[in-house]
């Protein structure tokens, strides 16, 4: 009995010190390696405790991939309900997003402040929301352009940026809502100029060139009968997205005494999900509405 345990310890020995002399060999010791020291050329990135984390992606060249893939001019609703398909798994997937924001080719997620996700390392944050949403825009592609192919892969930028305080984080939205709201209403009569009234892009721009917004507004109804108010919440507001629960119903097989087996029955779940909002961010009634999402929880 003793002989074969001896046995069992010498051959273990003899292992281990093979897997010892290997790592000399390659210049690895047990506990750390002579390399190890390159870890401090990692620059830290930790996001500033106790703000708003915010990543911003665009997408790349997105002028170009509209031409190609033939969106609808000055909105393209397929284009903008996929940007939010992607915007939806994002907040699904990741951790900790409290609220998101969307128009055009860019969306904005905005990482609750107490969020310790990563340890709060600014290139996660970034790379995960980019990778997560460009692969979905490709997954999910098919979903809402039926008939028209995907014919290259697209792009994200991203970009983090921190807000200290709950002002700045909704002066933050605010902007992009307003930039939403300009773009908008400039592409909404430029492409009405040439789509209707035979316009060369270069004489719309010319016509629009300083006028105001009230102007704008007026060559819309005088000469196109436009009331721009009444455009689509999505293109004047772009897209809100927040937790809200939803009932979820579904048909499924069930377990039921056995003379009812094999009966499917609907049952009703109540999820949390990210619901799309067009709303006003601008005024105080939306943060009114929705106080949890600024709370010190958060
Ligand atoms: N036709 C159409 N074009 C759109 C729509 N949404 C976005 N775009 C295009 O995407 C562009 C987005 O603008 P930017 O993000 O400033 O410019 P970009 O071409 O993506 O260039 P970079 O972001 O600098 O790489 C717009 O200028 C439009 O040309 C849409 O619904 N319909
Ligand atoms: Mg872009
Ligand atoms: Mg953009």
């Amino acid at each position: 009995m003793w002989l074969v345990c001896a046995a069992e310890i010498g051959s273990r020995l003899a292992a281990t010190s093979v897997t010892i002399r290997r790592c000399l060999r390659l210049g690895v010791t047990m506990a750390k390696s002579k390399f190890e020291y390159v870890r401090d050329f990692e620059a830290d990135d930790t996001c500033l405790p106790h703000c708003w984390v915010v990543v911003r992606l665009d997408g790349r060249n997105f002028h170009r991939f509209a031409e190609k893939h033939n969106f609808a001019k000055p909105n393209d609703s397929r284009a903008l309900q996929l940007m939010t398909k992607c915007a939806q798994t994002v907040m699904q997937e990741l951790e900790d997003i409290v609220i998101a924001y969307g128009q055009s080719d860019e969306y904005s997620f905005v990482f609750r402040r107490k969020s310790n996700w990563f340890k709060r390392r600014a290139s996660k944050f970034m790379t995960l929301v980019a990778s997560q949403f460009a692969s979905s825009y490709v997954f999910y592609w098919r979903d809402y352009f039926a008939d028209q192919p995907l014919l290259y892969p697209p792009g994200f930028d991203g970009r983090v940026v921190l807000y200290p305080s709950n002002q700045t984080l909704k002066d933050y939205l605010s902007w992009r809502q307003a930039d939403c709201h300009i773009n908008n209403l400039y592409n909404t009569v430029f492409w009405a100029l040439i789509q209707q009234s035979g316009l060369t892009p270069v004489q719309a721009q010319e016509r629009l060139k300083g006028t105001l917004a009230g102007d704008k507004n007026e060559i819309l109804f005088s000469q196109f009968h436009i009331n721009y108010n009444d455009e689509p919440q999505m293109y004047r507001k772009g897209t809100v997205l927040v937790w809200q629960k939803v009932d979820e119903v579904r048909t499924q097989e069930v377990r039921l005494p056995a003379e009812m087996e094999g009966e499917r029955m609907t049952v009703t779940r109540t999820r949390t999900r990210p619901v799309p909002l067009y709303c006003d961010l601008i005024g105080d009634a939306f943060w009114k509405e929705h106080p949890d999402i600024l709370s010190g929880e958060n």
